[in-house]
């Protein structure tokens, strides 16, 4: 059987290999918290309310979805089919550097390193950092719409990580301080259908290296996160986006917002595409508690300590480790 796209190595050996992963459950799907962020802008009785529900959210869920969000239907619309124009050329082509004129290594097929069935991943990938975004000249009107996308994305995750870190005690500059324009990402994701669904997960179990995630998914189901010691799927709501706090936040607030597994599964007959922008401060941006009143739960680090704590894991493990590593509980 010819696959669509290619395997090289891992992926290739471990379907051959009669060893089978558990078959996923299925699954209940979950209405995470809806929040409106309409409420933001009205007296200041709502806006503490919804400030409150932002920050219960985050430490209940890790994950909460946001309506009235400031992005127009007609740009998600559009970075879609923006999408699928490019993941719908051939490898070949995607996986030359010149094909978008990105950062080396920013197009990848799976997850070349993993060692196991359960660490790989059924999907396709382009990293997009804020600093490519102008080379991407012969693809105009992708990089438009991409355009378009960061500009109301980028002011959205800024707002939503001040008023994260107002309950913290944690000054409004914080954000504007280490968080440059630059320093963020896009990833565009494409699921292909997948003949093995049972046993191959489209994304691996992971948390997110940043502050936190904004994801707009299409309508096809896929999303999961571990809440409550079992997977729960997330409904896809069109007017929706999903936030997700990530580790770089959980070490914030000194483990008071979660920065929660998640993990995406396949589909045998449709494709299913998302784009996740990651906030994220610049590598040598400090990650430090700020309580005054708990001990901390994380060491200090830096991001550019975690990224290279990260490839190691990767590189030996074939999987992310994660904020264990700089706990002072680990063992
Ligand atoms: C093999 C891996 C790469 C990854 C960490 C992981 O163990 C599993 C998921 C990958 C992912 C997906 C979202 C983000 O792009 C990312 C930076 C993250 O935090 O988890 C990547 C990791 C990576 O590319 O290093
Ligand atoms: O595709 C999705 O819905 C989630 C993607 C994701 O978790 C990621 O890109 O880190
Ligand atoms: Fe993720």
């Amino acid at each position: 059987m010819d696959f669509e796209p290619p395997f090289q190595g891992a992926c290739k050996s471990f379907l051959q290999n009669t060893t089978k992963i558990n078959k996923h459950p299925e699954v209940e799907e979950c209405e995470l918290p809806v929040i409106d962020l309409s409420h933001l802008n009205f007296d200041p009785m709502n806006r503490e309310k919804c400030i409150n529900e932002i920050a219960e959210a985050a430490s209940q869920w890790g994950f909460f979805q946001v309506v009235n969000h400031g992005i127009s239907q007609e740009v998600l619309n559009s970075i879609k089919d923006e999408q699928k124009k490019v993941f719908h050329q051939p490898y070949t082509k995607k996986i030359a550097q010149s094909f978008l004129n990105l950062s080396p290594n920013s197009y990848r097929w799976g997850n070349p390193q993993a060692t196991c069935l359960r660490q790989f991943s059924w999907s396709e990938a382009f990293h997009i950092s804020m600093a490519d975004i102008p080379s991407m000249n012969e693809h105009k009107s992708l990089r438009s719409t991409i355009e378009a996308f960061v500009k109301n994305v980028s002011d959205l995750a800024k707002s939503l990580a001040e008023i994260l870190a107002q309950p913290l005690g944690i000054e409004s500059s914080y954000f504007k301080e280490n968080c440059p324009p630059r320093t963020s990402f896009l990833r565009l994701n494409r699921y292909s259908p997948c003949p093995f669904s049972s046993q191959v997960l489209g994304l691996c179990s992971h948390t997110d290296t940043a502050f936190l995630t904004i994801v707009h998914q299409d309508e096809v189901h896929g999303l999961e996160l571990f809440h409550g010691g079992r997977w729960i799927g997330v409904k896809p709501n069109p007017e929706a986006l999903v936030v997700n706090i990530g580790d770089l936040f959980e070490a914030l607030s000194n483990g008071i917002y979660k920065s929660i597994k998640h993990r995406v599964v396949t589909n045998q007959e449709v494709e299913r595409f998302s784009v996740a922008y990651f906030y994220c401060p610049s590598f040598d941006a400090v990650i430090q508690s700020r309580s005054t009143t708990d001990p901390a739960v994380y060491k200090r680090f830096t991001l550019r300590e975690f990224k290279h704590q990260t490839q190691r894991d990767v590189e030996e493990l074939g999987e992310k480790v994660g904020l264990s590593r700089f706990s002072f509980d680990r063992k």
